[in-house]
C-alpha cells in the first residue's frame, strides 16, 4: 500500500491478511491511522496508513456488482464523489437505469473470479490449485471413463454381469429384458445399470416394482451394492404422505413398491402413473402374464407405467414361464415397434439357427469365405452393403451386432447360461422312495391336486402328519445332518406351517417358516433368523412364494417335500441355493411316495429332463408336448407303459430342443450377453482402478485440506472424521466419523465399511466442494525445478471448457467439464515447468511480485487464453465427432430395422435427428473459462 493512497470513509477494502474477514467499509480516517469495518464478520481492525495490509475492491465496466439489499447491477459507467465511486448501470431484476455507491456494495462480495483475486492480492496455498486441477480432470476422466457406475459397485468382478451391465447402462433410455439363469445376477445388473444411469445423469427418477416378498432383499441390495437409498412405498406409507402433497409418489426420487400391492390399487396406479420416471425396473416379470384376449391385470399395470417411461428393465430368469405368448408381449412391452406381431415374432424365430450360423465366422475371427458372405448378404443386404471391407475387426463387430439387433433380439434381451460361466458347484439329487401309506390309498382320485398333494385332502387335516412317511423321514434327516442348515420348499403355506409346527413339538430342533399368510415384515425376520450362523434356525419351511428370487445360498441342503407341476417353478426352487455365491455342492433331497403322482413327476424330471441335477432351459417347451400325457401318468402313476413312453419321448424331445438352442437362439443371446472378448478391456480398466494408488493418494490430500481427520485402523480400513477446522460441510460424511476402505475385497468382506472409489459420492461431494469453493483461485509460490533458471517466474492458468444444456440432452456424453492447464514462461512461452514441488511465498512478498508483475502477468493471461480457446477447439471437435457417431450410429439402427418393419415411426428417427441439431448448437455456445491462476518463482 503507498503512503499517497488517498482513503475515504466509505470506500471498500480488503485485508490481504485476513481474507476470511470479508470485505470491509472504512469507517474512521485520520493523520495517521484509518479504522475498517468488516461486516460481515462483525470485526473491526485499525491500521497505520503507511502499511494498511489491505487492496482497494472496485469494478470495471461490464462487470456484474451486489447490493446490500440483494440486488445486482451491470456496470455501465464509474464515477466518484469524495473519494467514493458510483457504479452506473441497470438493474439485472427490474431492467431499470440506476446507481449503487460503493459504501452499499454487498459486505459478503467475494471476489471469484481468478484474475480479479491475483490482482487483489487475494491469495491461497498453492496447494489448492493443484487440488482444484486434480478434482476437475479426476472429475473428468471419471465421467468419460467406462468403468463409471461400475468401479464403485460393492461386488465381485463377474464378467458376464459386467458386460451386460456397461452394455445396457451407458444407453440412453435403455429398455431390455435381463433373463440369465436363475442366480446368475439379475438384481446386481439391474442395480450396475440404475447406478450408471443415474450417476451419468441419464435417470434421476427410477421406480423399481418386484413381488411384495421382495422388497426387502432389494432394498437392502441397491443399499449395500451401489449406495443407492430406495424409499419402500405401500399403503400406509402414501396415506402418510397425503398429507404432503397431492401425489404421494412425488416425494422421492428412488420409489420401491411392490406389484401385488399396486396391481391391486387403482387409487395408487392412477397415482404413480401421473408422475414421471426415467427408468422403470419389474424383477420377476414372468408374473406379466399375457395373451390377446385375455392381459392380466399386472401385465396392463406395468403396460400402461412403460408406455410413460423412457428406460424399462425387465427381469426374468425363466421367461417362457407363462407361456410363448406372454414372453412375446414382454419383449412388446420393450419396443413395441420391433414387436408388434406374435406371427411374424415365430417365424423370425425359427430363422435363428440359419442367422447362428451365418454370424459364426464373424464370431471366431475367421475369413470370410466367398459363400459365408454370400450367405451373409442373403440374409440382411441392406447391412452387407455398408461395408466394404469384411475383414476390418471394427466392421466385422457393427456387421455382428447389426445382425443381432435386426434380425434376433439381440439389444433388448440377455440371456447367460450356466453352461456357458464356470465356477458353479455340482448339484446332487437324493430321492427316497417311501411306501405308500394305507391313508393315501384311494382309487377314486380324480383330481390332479389331489394326485399330487394329498395330504391337502381335508379329511386328512389332522391325520396325515402321522401316516405321511415323508414326515418321519424328514424327523431323522435334520438330527442327521445337523448342523447343516436346511431349506425346505413345499407347494402350500399349510403343509409348511404343519410340518414347522411339528418339528418344533416333537424336536426342538430351531425352525422358522416362511409363507403368503405371514406380513412382509415377518418373512424378512424368518429369513434373517434362518440366515444367522450361529443362533439361528437349521431349518426354513416355506411355500412356494419363498421359491422365488431369495438368497438362500449360504445353505447346501434342498429338502423338496413335494414337486411342482412346472420344470421352471422347479428350477426357480433350486436356485435359492444354486447361486452366486453358493461355496459347496447342493444336496437335493426329495421324499417320495412310491407309485404316487409325485413318483412320476421325480422320475420325469430326473431321468426325462435330468432337471435335478443340470438347469434344463427346454423343460418348459418339453412340458407344453408332454402336458396331457404327464397329466394323465400322475393319475394313473402304477401305469409303467405309459410312464417309459412319457420318458422316452421327453429325452427324445429334449434332445432335439437343446440341440436347436444351442445353434439358434440361445446361442446369439448368448454370444450377446456373456460379452466374450469384449467385455476384457472393461475388467482390465476396473482392476486396474482397484490396485492404483492415486485415488488414496488424492483423497488423502483432499480429505487434509478440507479438514477430515484420516486415522488407519488396519485390515486396509481407515476412519474418517471432521475434525473442528474443516472449511464448510461435506455431505455424506458422519459427524461420529466413518470407517472407509479403498480395497474391493475388504469392502465385499466387511459390509459395514464404506468402499471408497472414483463412483463414491463422499470423493464427489469432496471435489466438488474444491470446484465450486474459492480456494486456489489464485496463490503465488515457488517451486524446486533444477532443470529450468533459478529466479525465473512462470503464470500457471486453469481454463474449464464447459457447456451448458437441458439434462435430456445427456450432453455430459460428449463434453463433460474439460480442464485445459497451461504454464507460461516469462516470455509468454509454454513451459513444463516441475510444478509438484512447491510451497508458498509470504504474503507481503507475494504481493510485491505481483505488484511489480502486474502488466506482464496481464499480457501472459491474454496469451494463455488465446491458447486454451485453440485446445478447446480441438476438443470440441473430437466431441462434435463423437456425438455425430453415436447419435448418427442410432438414426441408421432404426433406419435399418424400418426397412423390416413398418411400425417404426419416422418421428422417432425424427426425434434423434432433432437431439442431433440442440446439442450441435449447445457444443458451438461452450465456452472457456479461466478457473484458476497461480504465480512460481524457480527456487531449486
Ligand atoms: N458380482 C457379485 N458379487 C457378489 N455377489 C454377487 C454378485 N452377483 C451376484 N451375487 C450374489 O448372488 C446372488 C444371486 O444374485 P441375484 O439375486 O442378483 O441373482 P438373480 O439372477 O436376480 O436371481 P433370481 O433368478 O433368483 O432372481 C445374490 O445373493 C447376490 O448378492
Amino acid at each position: 500500500m503507498s503512503t499517497d493512497t488517498q482513503f475515504a470513509i466509505g470506500q471498500r477494502w480488503l485485508s490481504n491478511t485476513e481474507t476470511e474477514l470479508g470485505l470491509g467499509a472504512i469507517i474512521r480516517v485520520d493523520f495517521r491511522s484509518i479504522e475498517v469495518l468488516y461486516p460481515a464478520t462483525e470485526e473491526s481492525r485499525i491500521y497505520t496508513k503507511a502499511d494498511a495490509p489491505l487492496t482497494r475492491l472496485t469494478f470495471t465496466e461490464g462487470e456484474m456488482v451486489k447490493s446490500q439489499e440483494g440486488w445486482s447491477l451491470c456496470v455501465e459507467s464509474i464515477t466518484e464523489q469524495q473519494g467514493v465511486l458510483i457504479y452506473h448501470g441497470v438493474r439485472e431484476d427490474t431492467k431499470q437505469a440506476t446507481t449503487l455507491a460503493e459504501p452499499n456494495l454487498d459486505h459478503h462480495i467475494r471476489l471469484n473470479q481468478p484474475e480479479k483475486r491475483l490482482f487483489n492480492y487475494q491469495f491461497d496455498h498453492p496447494k489448492w490449485f493443484d487440488l482444484r486441477h486434480g478434482s476437475l480432470t479426476n472429475e473428468h476422466a471419471h465421467a468419460k471413463s467406462d468403468t463409471i457406475g461400475l468401479v464403485g459397485a460393492r461386488i465381485e468382478l463377474i464378467p458376464h454381469q459386467l458386460h451386460i451391465a456397461s452394455e445396457v447402462g451407458r444407453r440412453y433410455a435403455p429398455r431390455v429384458l435381463l433373463a440369465d439363469e436363475v442366480g446368475l445376477g439379475k438384481t446386481i445388473e439391474a442395480a450396475l445399470i440404475i447406478h450408471q444411469q443415474i450417476l451419468t445423469g441419464r435417470a434421476s427418477r427410477v421406480l423399481i416394482v418386484v413381488p411384495d416378498t421382495l422388497l426387502h432383499q432389494w432394498l437392502v441390495e441397491m443399499l449395500r451394492r451401489v449406495n443407492l437409498a430406495f424409499a419402500i412405498y405401500d399403503e400406509s406409507r402414501c396415506v402418510a404422505l397425503e398429507d404432503e402433497s397431492d401425489n404421494p409418489f412425488d416425494n422421492d426420487q428412488l420409489i420401491l413398491c411392490g406389484l401385488n400391492w399396486l396391481t391391486s390399487n387403482p387409487k395408487r396406479q392412477q397415482q404413480i402413473q401421473e408422475t414421471s420416471w426415467d427408468l422403470l425396473v419389474v424383477d420377476e416379470a414372468h408374473h406379466l402374464a399375457w395373451s390377446a384376449d385375455e392381459p392380466s391385470l399386472e401385465y396392463q399395470t406395468i403396460e400402461k407405467l412403460a408406455e410413460a417411461t423412457p428406460g424399462v428393465l425387465l427381469l426374468t430368469a425363466t421367461p417362457d414361464q407363462l407361456g410363448h405368448e406372454s414372453h412375446f408381449a414382454r419383449l412388446r412391452l420393450l419396443d413395441p415397434a420391433r414387436f408388434y406381431d406374435y406371427a411374424a415374432f415365430i417365424k423370425e424365430e425359427s430363422q435363428y439357427t440359419q442367422l447362428a450360423e451365418a454370424v459364426a465366422p464373424l464370431i471366431e475371427g475367421d475369413e470370410l469365405s466367398a459363400e459365408q458372405t454370400a450367405q451373409l448378404t442373403a440374409l440382411a443386404p441392406e447391412i452387407m452393403a455398408q461395408f466394404d471391407d469384411l475383414n476390418s475387426t471394427e466392421n466385422r463387430d457393427a456387421i455382428l451386432h447389426q445382425l443381432i439387433d435386426c434380425h434376433g433380439t439381440g439389444r433388448l434381451l440377455f440371456r447367460n447360461r450356466r453352461a456357458a460361466i464356470e465356477g458353479f458347484p455340482s448339484r446332487h439329487l437324493h430321492a427316497y422312495p417311501l411306501p405308500k401309506p394305507e391313508l393315501y390309498e384311494n382309487d377314486e382320485i380324480t383330481s390332479l391336486t389331489e394326485a399330487l398333494y394329498p395330504e391337502r385332502q381335508p379329511a386328512l387335516a389332522d391325520v396325515w402328519l402321522d401316516a405321511d412317511p415323508r414326515v418321519k423321514w424328514l424327523l431323522n434327516l435334520l438330527p442327521d445332518i445337523k448342523p447343516e442348515k436346511v431349506l425346505l420348499i413345499c407347494a402350500s403355506a399349510a403343509t409348511a406351517q404343519q410340518l414347522a409346527e411339528l418339528i418344533r413339538m416333537r424336536t426342538g430342533i430351531r425352525q422358522a417358516v416362511f409363507h403368503e399368510g405371514m406380513s412382509i415384515v415377518e418373512r424378512d425376520k424368518a429369513a434373517h433368523y434362518f440366515a444367522d450362523p450361529e443362533d439361528g434356525a437349521q431349518i426354513l419351511l416355506c411355500s412356494e412364494i419363498g421359491s422365488e428370487g431369495r438368497n438362500f445360498q449360504f445353505a447346501h441342503h434342498l429338502v423338496l417335500f413335494d414337486l411342482p407341476l412346472s420344470p421352471d417353478l422347479l428350477e426357480q426352487r433350486i436356485g435359492r441355493l444354486d447361486r452366486i455365491g453358493q461355496t459347496q455342492d447342493i444336496q437335493i433331497h426329495v421324499p417320495v411316495i412310491e407309485e404316487s403322482a409325485q413318483s412320476v413327476l421325480l422320475k420325469w424330471y430326473h431321468e426325462g429332463l435330468n432337471a435335478f441335477e443340470q438347469t434344463c432351459p427346454t423343460g418348459g417347451k418339453v412340458f407344453d408336448t408332454v402336458e396331457e400325457t404327464l397329466v394323465m401318468n400322475c393319475l394313473t402313476p402304477f401305469d409303467t407303459e405309459l410312464q417309459q413312453e412319457l420318458i422316452e419321448q421327453s429325452q427324445q424331445l429334449n434332445a432335439e430342443l437343446k440341440a436347436k438352442l444351442d445353434a439358434g437362439r440361445d446361442k446369439l443371446l448368448e454370444l450377446n450377453a456373456a460379452g466374450v472378448g469384449r467385455v476384457d478391456t472393461l475388467l482390465e480398466q476396473i482392476v486396474a482402478q482397484d490396485s492404483a494408488s492415486e485415488l488414496p493418494k488424492f483423497a488423502g490430500r483432499l480429505f487434509d485440506a478440507i479438514g477430515i481427520v484420516q486415522e488407519e485402523k488396519g485390515q486396509d480400513c481407515f476412519i474418517l472424521r471432521p475434525s473442528e477446522s474443516m472449511i464448510g460441510h461435506l455431505p455424506g460424511l458422519d459427524p461420529e466419523g466413518m470407517t472407509v476402505t479403498y480395497r474391493r475385497r475388504t469392502a465385499t468382506t466387511l459390509e459395514n465399511v464404506h468402499f471408497l472409489t472414483w463412483d463414491h459420492p463422499l470423493i464427489h461431494h469432496a471435489m466438488e466442494m474444491v470446484m465450486t469453493d474459492i480456494y486456489g483461485k489464485s496463490s503465488v509460490g515457488f517451486v524446486a525445478d533444477t532443470s529450468q533458471p533459478k529466479g525465473a517466474y512462470y503464470l500457471e492458468t486453469l481454463f474449464v471448457l464447459s457447456a451448458k444444456a437441458p439434462a435430456a440432452l445427456q450432453l455430459e456424453r460428449f463434453l463433460p467439464p474439460t480442464p485445459i492447464r497451461l504454464c507460461l514462461d516469462a516470455k509468454s512461452q509454454p513451459s513444463d515447468l516441475d510444478t509438484t514441488a512447491h510451497r508458498p511465498l509470504g504474503r507481503k512478498v507475494a504481493t510485491q511480485l505481483v505488484q511489480a508483475l502486474t502488466p506482464q502477468l496481464q499480457q501472459h493471461l491474454q496469451h494463455a487464453r488465446e491458447l486454451a480457446h485453440k485446445q478447446a477447439n480441438h476438443v470440441l471437435g473430437e466431441a462434435m465427432n463423437a456425438m455425430q457417431t453415436t447419435l448418427g450410429g442410432e438414426v441408421q439402427r432404426l433406419k435399418d430395422l424400418q426397412q423390416q418393419n413398418p411400425a417404426i415411426r419416422d418421428s422417432e428417427i425424427e426425434f434423434i435427428d432433432i437431439q442431433m441439431a440442440a446439442l450441435t448448437k449447445v457444443l458451438q455456445e461452450s465456452d472457456v473459462q479461466l478457473d484458476a491462476v497461480r504465480v512460481l518463482v524457480n527456487n531449486p
